[in-house]
């Protein structure tokens, strides 16, 4: 696939099949991630994979932000909250690691790295034929999974990126004009 089309043509996919994808092309990816634009090379990112018996723990993980969040939760509530990172062989979290008060690079921008970063790796999984799904849910930014992850208090988790082989087709891209959203100064 060229470049462009990659760039014009990049889609979710929220069906994901098992295998996860292998070695080679995990490397592929975070190769991509890592040419993310970043200002006074801090690499502000670090990147956490779950597979296997990983995407329990952090279904676990889930079940106990879910508890912590109402103590009365059925369990039928708790047993969904635990299958969630079950819609995929595997997931990258994407998380933002922040060097506050930096003199040069602010916050959002190191923030932005990071996005950019997990957008790295969408477009690496879809060049190899991988499907790729960025989800956050409320999880992302609850308190007990955050700190079952490790993040430190500027850190951000910027994504839950979804990774497996196709399990359906892209949906129709929408149709976007570019003039709608570009002003001219010349
Ligand atoms: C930061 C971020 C968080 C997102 N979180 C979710 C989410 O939790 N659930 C969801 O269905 N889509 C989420 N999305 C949107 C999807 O990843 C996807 O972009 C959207 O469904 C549009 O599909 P497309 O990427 O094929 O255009 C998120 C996107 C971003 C950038």
């Amino acid at each position: 696939m060229d470049a462009m089309t990659l760039l014009h043509e990049r889609s979710s996919m929220g069906k994901l099949a098992a295998p996860a994808p292998d070695r080679d092309q995990l490397d592929a990816l975070y190769r991509a991630a890592l040419r993310a634009p970043d200002h006074d090379a801090l690499t502000p990112w670090r990147f956490i994979e779950f597979s296997g018996e990983g995407l329990d723990r952090l279904g676990e993980l889930y079940a106990k932000a879910e508890q912590r969040l109402n103590p009365h939760i059925d369990d039928g509530h708790l047993d969904a909250a635990r299958k969630k990172p079950k819609r995929a062989p595997m997931i990258i979290a994407v998380i933002a690691k922040v060097t506050p008060d930096h003199p040069k690079v602010p916050r959002i921008e190191q923030l932005l790295s990071a996005g950019c970063a997990a957008h790295g790796i969408l477009l690496a999984a879809q060049a190899q034929g991988l499907g790729a799904m960025w989800r956050t849910g409320h999880y992302a930014f609850d308190p007990t999974v955050r700190e079952g992850l490790g993040l430190a208090e500027d850190d951000e988790l910027v994504g839950f990126l979804y990774l497996g082989q196709m399990g359906g087709r892209h949906k129709p891209l929408p149709e976007r004009d570019p003039s709608d959203f570009v002003e001219r100064w010349s």
